[in-house]
Formats: structure tokens, sequence, C-alpha cells
């Protein structure tokens, strides 16, 4: 009898080792090498992304990651190895933590939870909101990682929990804790990191994953659509991404009479780049420097009580 021994694979994008260009380096050729992410045809991306992107863009964003960079590492490895540990100390099953892209590695992961016997590997993908860009490439990366396997475990993958009930409690109580810390704001900006439009165009839901978050929590907080706003940060490349960009609606918004805003990103379940330096940092400045009096970045839900119970219950529903 082939017995049932559950165990969960945690997921995130993944992050350099060093705050270093040439540890940067190492990890953008590998994250912006996948198909997923970016799909211009090879013999066309190869030459952009080594001769133009990569020489330009490590040396740059290195210096943004070391303005982040924690004692123990990268925030992003920093939080997501506390949430495992968490969520290790509630389930009696093994948890490992693996990422797309840099280290641990996804197969580092899978090796680990195989060796301990595992039979029913239950997969979640720490992106709230599915994305093609995101939750599939960890599709394709376990794929790959399967091919070198002579037995398979029985698989469950969670797509996404844009709207489950603890992940919107979860973002309500972060909320709710800074608008009692810094008052109410005029509005709440809740910024998803952008795709390409063609992506949605061709059949990605993600922004409309987004929306379902967006108006879950809105409505979950008792606020109607003049307090607050959804936005996507982070573009990269020429095209057109998801709009409204970020950005541009902060450096707008004190001329609209928006003075106070507190902006959250709650499609990034633990804070990174993406948040402390780009949204905290960088947005923040746009803001101010527009006219804005008041601004406060609320944080991801990393390690918190309520976000490791939802992780609890989405993977002990699985059977
Ligand atoms: C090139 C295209 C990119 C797509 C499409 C994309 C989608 C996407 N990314 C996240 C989450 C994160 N992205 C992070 C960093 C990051 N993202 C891109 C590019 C794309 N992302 C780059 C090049 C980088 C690296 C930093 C930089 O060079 O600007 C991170 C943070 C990683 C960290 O180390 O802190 C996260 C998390 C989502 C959710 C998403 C689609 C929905
Ligand atoms: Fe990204
Ligand atoms: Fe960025």
């Amino acid at each position: 009898m082939r017995h049932d021994k559950p165990g969960v694979l945690l997921v995130n994008l993944g992050t350099p080792d060093a705050p270093t260009p040439a540890a940067v380096k190492r990890y953008l050729k590998q994250f912006l090498s996948d198909p997923r992410v970016v799909d211009t045809p090879r013999w066309l991306w190869w030459p952009i992304l080594n001769g133009a992107i990569l020489p330009i863009r490590s040396p740059r964003v290195a210096k943004l990651y070391a303005s982040v960079w924690m004692d123990d590492g990268s925030p992003l490895l920093v939080y997501s190895k506390r949430q495992r540990e968490a969520l290790a100390a509630r389930l009696d099953m093994p948890v490992a933590l693996g990422m797309s892209y840099g280290n641990p590695s996804l197969k580092s992961a899978v090796d680990s939870l195989m060796a301990q016997g595992v039979t029913r590997l239950i997969v979640l993908p720490l992106y709230p909101q599915f994305s093609c860009s995101t939750v599939a490439a960890v599709w394709d990366g376990l794929t790959k990682v399967f091919a070198s396997y002579r037995s398979l475990p029985d698989v469950q993958f969670i797509r996404d929990y844009a709207t489950h009930p603890g992940y919107i409690d979860a973002l309500k109580a972060s909320v709710e804790r800074s608008f009692a810390a810094h008052g109410k704001p005029d509005l709440l900006v809740m910024s998803f990191h952008g795709i390409p439009q063609r992506f949605a165009d061709e059949g990605d839901d993600y922004p409309q994953r987004c929306r379902d978050t967006a108006d879950a929590l809105a409505e979950a907080l008792g606020l109607g659509p003049t307090e607050v706003m959804m936005t996507f940060q982070s573009r990269f490349g020429r095209e057109p991404w998801l709009t409204p960009y970020t950005d541009e609606t902060l450096k707008g918004l004190p001329a609209k009479g928006v003075k106070h805003i507190q902006i959250m990103s709650p499609g990034f379940s633990a804070d990174c780049l993406e948040t402390l330096e780009e949204i905290s940092e960088q947005n923040r400045e746009f803001f101010m420097h527009a006219g804005g009096t008041q601004f406060e970045y609320i944080p991801a839900l990393n390690d918190d009580a309520e976000h490791i119970d939802m992780m609890v219950d989405l993977v002990t529903r699985q059977r």
C-alpha cells in the first residue's frame, strides 16, 4: 500500500544571493531568461539581455538592493524563511521553501521533501493573484524538477488565493493598524506588481484577480470608491503595462487635493525590493515632491500570525 504523507512546498520569486553587481547579474540572467517572464523570441532577446540589460541594470539594481539589505540577507528571503518556519511550527508535516530563481532553488526544496518520504506535494506559490509570469512559471519549474525523477508524488497546486477570507482579513487588520497609528488618509492606494497589458489580452486573468482582491478588501474595510484606488507598479521594458501606473498616479494626486495617502502592495506576500525601495522610498519621494504632506507604507503580511493562519487553512483543506 502506498501511504499518504503530505508535505508543503512554499514558493516565491527569488532574490540575489548578495547585493553586488555580480550576484544581481546572475539572478537577473536566470529570471529574465524565463520565457514566462519575457517572451520575446530568444534570438532577439538574448543579445539585448546579455549586451545591454544585464551590464547596465545589474550595477544599478545592486545599489538598490544594498539600500534594503538586512543583517540576515535579502528581505524577500529573510521573510520567506520566517514564513516557512512559522508554518512548519503549525503543521505536522514537512515544509520546504523553494524559489523560482536563485536560492534556495525549487529543486533543492522538492529534493528535500522527497527525501523525507513525501508522497503528496502541496504546492503553495505565495502569489495571491494568479499570473502566467509568476504562478505558471512555478508550474513550469516544477515540471523541470520532476523531469529527472523516476517516481512522482501526488501534486496539489494552489493556483491563487485572491479572495480567501483569511487573506482579506489579514490585509484588513494591517490597514486598520495603520489607520489607528497614523490617522485615516485621504486615499488608500493598493499597488500591485504590473505585467505587460498584452499578457492580459492573451488570456492572463491577473488584472481581474487584482480587482477581486481590491474589491473584497475595500468592502471589508467599508471604504467607498473615492477612498481607495488600485494601481500597478514595477514597469519593465517598452511595451504598455497594466494601468494606472503607481508612480504617475502618485505624482498627480496632490494637485487633486489628495495630500495624505497610505499605500500597500497586497500582491506581495513578503516585503522585498519592490515594496521597501520602489514604494516606500522612490514613490514616497514622488508623492512628497509633488506636494503631498503625509505618506505611509503599510508592510506586507510577511510572517504575521493571521497570514500564517491563512496558509494553514490553504494547505490543510487540500485533501
Ligand atoms: C520583466 C518582466 C517582469 C514581469 C512580467 C514581472 C512580474 C511579476 N513580478 C512579481 C514579483 C516580484 N518582482 C520582483 C522583482 C523584479 N521583477 C522584474 C521583472 C518582472 N516582473 C525584475 C527585473 C525584478 C528585479 C528587480 C529589478 O531589476 O528591477 C520582486 C522582488 C525580488 C527581490 O529580490 O526583492 C518580486 C517579489 C510579480 C508578483 C509579478 C506579476 C504579477
Ligand atoms: Fe517582478
Ligand atoms: Fe522595481
